[in-house]
């Protein structure tokens, strides 16, 4: 394979990314490169591992509950489905775009391969910022965009669930839609729906729950005991808000939480169940009465000993990784450390669990969903939170081996072990020598 001479800019650059150009695509790719250049893999295994094998920009045209129309653009990657159908969220942001969705899409590839769930790595996004919209705008929205991907969406070809800015009623609509046009109901073709439709027991917290043993198993491994620990997290949505209430549950003293408006500080621990109240009565953390403010960017530099980036990518970059106090960093979001800052924190001795292992949760109850759905055969609660956090533990302890082994840090170990399984797919399928 010598042909594709974009991506053999893309590659060459990636190496050499600097921070100041740094965008979740050239942080993924660099991860790649260097995963690739410790497997002894050849340029052609690069390119097709570096590139997504479908993607697809719509036009999503919306009218607004004034009469008014908009057109919004939407995505949806698929970066590899060698070890089974695309699988990933859907994201609803202003500034989501196509190379954004690239670098998700090829994380998401990652994630499975690495947690052994039999799907390839996909993901959506429309650029729009559901927040100004209501819920009959996003549901047009939504409809239309999923009309719009039909062709290329399925329960064995690629199968969406929710990310930044949608959730368990944007899957529903996406079902709904999907199954009006199939003729009947087809409930796998999302996960992260609701219950009452065919969604599993324990996907809503399913990521948070995964994040929290990671952290647990992290701070042990490190010799702090996770009672009594202090802990920052970054972003109060789905993952982030359940995160800290769980870390909270675990004895964890959750002394600083942010959102997009601002960050609330408590030295002895905030009150986690009231702080949702909080959010949920003026929809964001600020203002919170058992707390004092704090700016959102000093939240990531708290003196605590876990920090949780929960929210959106490359938070933790060249400009304030040196300032991270703590000594373990959980990442719950896709991509918030760029390559240098994880070579900073590398240096400085700071832990960091790479999001495809550490955010798993969420893909892994999404795979007992579509199995459950597609068999129509429920489980029940515990059973769910017990076979998630066997896989979570189980993989910790493979990328903790791998890496000590090797002298790695965890991501390279994580995502070198994933990609050489999506590779040996490749192999075995034939697609290269
Ligand atoms: N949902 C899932 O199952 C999974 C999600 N992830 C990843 O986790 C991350 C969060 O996703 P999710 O919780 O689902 O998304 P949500 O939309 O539910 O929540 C996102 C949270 O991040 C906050 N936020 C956004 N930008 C910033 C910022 N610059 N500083 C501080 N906070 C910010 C938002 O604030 P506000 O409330 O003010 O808008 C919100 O609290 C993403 O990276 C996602 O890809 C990973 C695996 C699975
Ligand atoms: O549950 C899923 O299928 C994917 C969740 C997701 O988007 C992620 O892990 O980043």
């Amino acid at each position: 394979m010598t042909i594709l001479t974009d991506n053999d800019v893309v590659i060459a650059a990636s190496a050499a990314s600097a921070d100041h150009i740094a965008t979740p695509l050239t942080d993924a790719r660099a991860q790649l490169a260097e995963a690739v250049a410790l497997l002894g893999y050849n340029d052609g295994i690069h390119q097709m591992l570096a590139t997504p094998r479908r993607e697809l920009t719509v036009a999503v045209p919306l009218r607004m509950d004034s009469g008014e129309s908009s057109l919004y653009i939407g995505y949806r990657v698929q970066h590899n489905f060698s070890r089974g159908p695309a699988k990933g969220g859907l994201r609803y942001a202003p500034n989501v775009n196509l190379d954004e969705v690239r670098a998700l899409a090829m994380w998401m590839t990652w994630k499975c391969a690495l947690l052994d769930v039999p799907y390839g790595g996909a993901k959506g996004g429309i650029a729009i910022d559901p927040r100004v919209h209501s819920t009959a705008e996003l549901e047009r929205v939504t409809r239309r965009y999923t009309s719009e991907i039909l062709p290329i969406i399925g329960p064995e070809r690629d199968i969406p669930a929710p990310d930044i800015g949608t959730d368990e009623q944007t899957m529903a609509w996406m079902m709904d839609t999907y199954s009006v046009s199939s003729g009947y109901t087809v409930p796998g073709i999302v996960t992260g729906k609701p219950i009452a439709l065919g969604g599993s027991q324990g996907r809503a917290s399913a990521t948070s729950r995964g994040v929290t043993h990671i952290a647990l198993a992290a701070l042990r491994h490190v010799g702090i005991e996770p009672d009594g620990a202090t802990a920052a997290v970054q972003g109060f949505g789905k993952v982030g808000a359940d995160a800290a209430r769980f870390l909270s549950e675990a004895g964890v003293r959750v002394a600083g939480v942010s959102d997009q408006y601002g960050a609330v500080f408590n030295a002895g621990g905030l009150d986690i169940a009231a702080l949702d109240a909080h959010v949920r009565a003026t929809g964001s953390v600020v203002g919170f009465a058992g707390s004092e403010p704090l700016d959102g960017a000093d939240l990531l530099t708290l003196d605590v000993d876990l920090l949780v980036p929960a929210a959106v990518e490359g938070v933790l970059h060249e400009s304030n990784a040196g300032a991270v106090r703590a000594r373990v960093i959980v990442e719950g979001a896709n991509g918030p450390t760029t390559p240098i800052a994880d070579a900073v924190l590398r240096d400085r001795g700071i832990l960091v669990v790479p999001d495809i292992l550490a955010n798993a949760g969420g893909v892994i109850v999404s795979y007992f969903e579509w199995v459950q759905a597609n068999q129509a055969y429920w489980w029940r609660a515990d059973e769910v939170e017990t076979r998630l956090e066997e896989r979570m533990l189980n993989a910790w302890q493979h990328v903790l081996g791998y890496a000590e082994t090797r002298g790695l840090s965890l991501r390279t170990a994580a995502t070198a072990l994933a990609v050489e399984r999506v590779a040996d797919a490749h192999r075995l399928r034939g697609l290269y020598p």
